[in-house]
């Protein structure tokens, strides 16, 4: 089984977290979804636990589809309605049926990402993280102080200066939590707990696209927006309406990697393509999608396999830094092997029925 032991986990402790993953036979499927998965040939359910929180989430589940392209993933978060998860629905059916049409690069450079952890626990994620020179470290989250943001920050610089030998940085995600006043005061402190290591850009500070571009003006650090596109009907609009200087594009909520690269094209930004915390067969597609982007490539925040406790085939490993180009299908000897929980999977098939209506034909 291609479950893994976490670092903390040891073999000492006999606790092996596992992927579910359950086989719902297109045959049992409602004539309308039947039509919307009409180029799929295999659709499956999962549940993977997490090693951290993140998001205020423990577990993550989703649905992988096979088409004639390979496999594609769709894991919508559970505060996510029926419009907005069959954005996602949508870019699984592009990524199992429609190839990513051409690589440029081998591999992407990564970001390690960083929960709300304690300083010491943000340290050793940057020193287990394979060499990334770049980290982005969550801030703001309800459940964390400025204070505590701060020694954080700190903690990971110098965890960054320790290892990396390279240009490091730092970015910051506030997950829009800021207003304006108290984002400018949050970046001044937060850049100087990162001592010598530059703040790269601080995603999303604040809420909306008028906040944004108000403190773009107050502000030296970069700006890099994230929900302001992946929740907005016209996210090159809104991209362009924030001031930001990067557009973070996450191929799940974009609708898939057709659509994200168009996105990325039409914002005229630069782009870093990011995960939404999908297994390695979504993350897979994502580190595809941004070796098909032109021009020098940011660090990608694609290097969450190690945020899942478990994975449903050979996570995507980091070396030096980087992701190579790759794709990934479930593991077989997992279908059915532990299947998902009855209530996880009934809530999947409602789910996926609410959401029928608002899937795109093709
Ligand atoms: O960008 C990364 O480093 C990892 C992905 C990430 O942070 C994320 C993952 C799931 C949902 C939201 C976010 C976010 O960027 O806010
Ligand atoms: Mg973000």
């Amino acid at each position: 089984m291609t479950t893994r032991l976490t670092p903390d986990e040891g073999p000492m402790t006999k606790t092996r977290a596992t992927a579910t993953l359950t086989r719902i036979p297109m045959k049992t499927l409602p004539p309308l979804l039947r039509k919307k998965f009409k180029a799929i040939k295999d659709l499956l359910v999962y549940s993977v636990p997490m090693r951290t929180r993140f998001r205020r989430v423990t577990s993550r589940d989703g649905i992988l589809l096979h088409g004639k392209a390979g496999w594609g993933e769709a894991a919508p978060f559970w505060d996510y309605g029926p419009e907005e998860s069959a954005r996602w629905i949508d870019a699984a059916i592009n990524e199992a049926t429609v190839p990513i049409p051409f690589t440029r690069r081998k591999s992407v450079p990564v970001n390690v990402t960083v929960p709300v952890l304690s300083p010491e626990a943000a340290a050793a994620r940057v020193e287990e993280s394979h060499g990334c020179a770049t980290a982005k470290v969550k801030v703001a989250d309800p459940g964390s102080t400025l204070k505590e943001d701060c020694a954080r920050v700190e903690a990971v610089a110098d965890a960054l200066t320790r290892t990396v030998k390279r240009e490091r940085w730092i970015r910051l995600d506030a997950n829009g939590a800021w207003d304006v006043d108290q984002a400018v005061t949050a970046i001044h402190e937060l850049e100087r707990a990162a001592g010598d290591v530059p703040i790269e850009y601080v995603e999303q500070p604040c809420a909306t696209a008028d906040e944004l571009y108000e403190l773009h003006r107050l502000i030296d650090v970069p700006i890099a927006a994230d929900e302001s596109i992946r929740r907005a009907p016209n996210p090159v609009a809104a991209a362009r309406m924030s001031g930001a200087q990067v557009a973070v594009i996450k191929i799940a909520p974009l609708g898939g990697p057709e659509r994200a690269l168009r996105i990325a094209r039409d914002t005229g930004l630069r782009v870093v393509v990011s995960s939404a915390l999908e297994t390695s067969v979504g993350l897979a597609a994502g580190v595809r999608t941004a070796a098909a982007l032109p021009g020098r490539a940011l660090a990608c925040g694609l290097a969450t396999a190690s945020l899942l406790a478990a994975d449903v085939t050979a996570p995507l490993e980091v070396s030096g830094g980087r992701i190579h180009v790759a794709t990934r299908s479930p593991d077989p000897k997992l279908i059915d092997h532990s299947p998902v929980d009855g209530d996880l999977l009934s809530k999947w098939l409602a789910r996926l029925m609410a959401c029928a209506p608002h899937i795109l034909d093709r």
